[in-house]
C-alpha cells in the first residue's frame, strides 16, 4: 500500500481578522521532503500550525500522514515533530533536559527518553555542551536544540519552520546537511519552510511555493541536468566556424545544432558525450565555453514568476 502523503490540504482556508491566511490551499505532499516556499506572510506557519492541530482551519480538510488533525491529535502528537520558527526554549534549561522533559510528554518512558534524547543531540552535534543552560548557546546551538526536540520521540515527520532562520553562514551549512539526512539516511519524511530555494533545492525532493494562502506551483527539485533537454552553448571567437566543427562529432550521438535568435548555438538535447565533445573542441581549437546552459525554463524560473504572481 502507498504511503498516506506527509500532508494534503484540501480547499483549506484560514482567516485572522481581516487576514485570509490560507485562502483555499489544496495540495497533497508526497514526496520524502518538501519544501515549502513563500514570502513573508504566505501562510506557511498558518499550515504548519493548523496541520498540527495548533489552530483549526475555517473551512477545507487537512490530513497529516493520513491523520485527521483534530480528531487524531494523539498520535499526530506521537508521529510528528514540529520545529517552530521563533524562540520557544527555556532558557535555564539545559539542551538535555529540554529534549528528555519533552520525549516523555510525548509519551516516552524515563528510560527511552534519556536514550533518544542522547541520540538526537549527538545527531545534531550538541553532545559535548548538552548540559550547558539553552540561554548560553549561540543562535545556531539553539536552533539544533530546537531540531532535536522536535526528533527525540522519534516521529515519523517533521514540520520544520524555517530552520536556518537568522543562522551564519556556517551555522546555515550545518543545519543544511542535518535536514537533508533526516530524510536520506534516517527515513524521516520532512516538511521545511523557507524563503530562499537554494536551501529547498539542497535539502528537498520537491518544492511547493505559497503565495498569499493558495497553491503557486509545485515542481520536483531535480539534481544534475537532464540529458534529454536542449541546451545552449556560447563560446568566443567564430561561432560559425566552431558550429561547423562541431556538428560532425555530436550528429551521431542524435544531437542537432541550429543558431539561437541570439547568436548562440542551440542543441536539441545534451547527452553527456556531446557536453564533452563541446569541451574537447574547445580545448583543441583554443576557443573558450562562455556558457553552456539547459535551454529549458529553470526551477528558479518557475519559483521566482510564482511567487511573483505568474500563472502555473
Ligand atoms: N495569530 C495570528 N493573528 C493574526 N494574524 C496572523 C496570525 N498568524 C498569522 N497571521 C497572518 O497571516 C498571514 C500568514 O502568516 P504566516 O505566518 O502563516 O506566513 P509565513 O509564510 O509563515 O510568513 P513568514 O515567512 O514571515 O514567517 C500573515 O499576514 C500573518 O500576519
Amino acid at each position: 500500500m502507498d504511503e498516506p502523503a506527509a500532508l494534503e490540504c484540501l480547499d483549506v482556508g484560514k482567516r485572522f481578522g481581516a487576514v485570509q491566511a490560507l485562502d483555499g490551499l489544496t495540495v497533497s505532499m508526497t514526496a520524502p521532503a518538501t519544501g515549502l516556499l513563500g514570502a513573508n506572510g504566505a501562510g506557511k506557519s498558518t499550515l504548519m500550525r493548523t496541520a498540527l492541530g495548533l489552530t483549526a482551519p475555517d473551512r477545507g480538510t487537512l490530513r497529516i500522514l493520513g491523520l485527521d488533525t483534530v480528531r487524531d491529535r494523539a498520535e499526530v502528537r506521537r508521529r510528528v515533530g514540529f520545529m517552530p520558527e521563533h524562540p520557544c526554549l527555556p532558557n535555564d534549561m539545559s539542551a538535555q533536559d529540554v529534549c528528555v522533559s519533552l520525549a516523555r510528554l510525548r509519551g516516552l518512558g524515563r528510560r527511552d527518553a534519556v536514550r533518544r534524547t542522547s541520540e538526537v543531540l549527538f545527531a545534531v552535534g550538541l553532545e559535548e555542551e548538552r548540559r550547558r543552560p539553552v540561554g548560553t548557546y549561540s543562535l545556531g546551538m539553539q536552533q539544533r536544540t530546537k531540531l532535536a526536540q522536535a526528533l527525540v520521540h522519534g516521529p515519523d515527520l517533521v514540520l520544520l519552520d524555517e530552520p536556518t532562520s537568522g543562522l551564519d553562514p556556517a551555522g546555515r551549512e550545518e543545519m543544511l546537511t542535518i535536514v537533508r539526512r533526516l530524510s536520506t539516511e534516517l527515513r524521516i519524511r520532512v516538511v521545511a519552510s523557507s524563503h530562499v530555494l537554494d536551501d529547498i533545492e539542497r535539502t528537498c525532493d520537491e518544492v511547493v511555493v505559497l503565495r498569499s494562502g493558495t497553491l503557486a506551483a509545485q515542481r520536483p527539485v531535480t539534481v544534475g541536468h537532464d540529458p534529454s533537454g536542449p541546451a545552449e552553448l556560447r563560446v568566443s571567437g567564430d561561432v560559425g566556424a566552431f558550429a561547423a566543427a562541431l556538428g560532425p562529432r555530436v550528429e551521431p550521438l542524435g544531437v542537432r545544432l541550429a543558431p539561437t535568435p541570439a547568436g548562440d548555438i542551440g542543441m536539441s538535447s545534451s547527452p553527456d558525450a556531446a557536453l564533452d565533445a563541446v569541451r574537447d573542441l574547445a580545448a583543441e581549437r583554443g576557443v573558450g565555453v562562455e556558457r553552456l546552459v539547459p535551454a529549458a525554463r529553470g526551477l528558479e524560473d518557475v519559483v521566482v514568476d510564482a511567487m511573483a504572481g505568474g500563472t502555473r
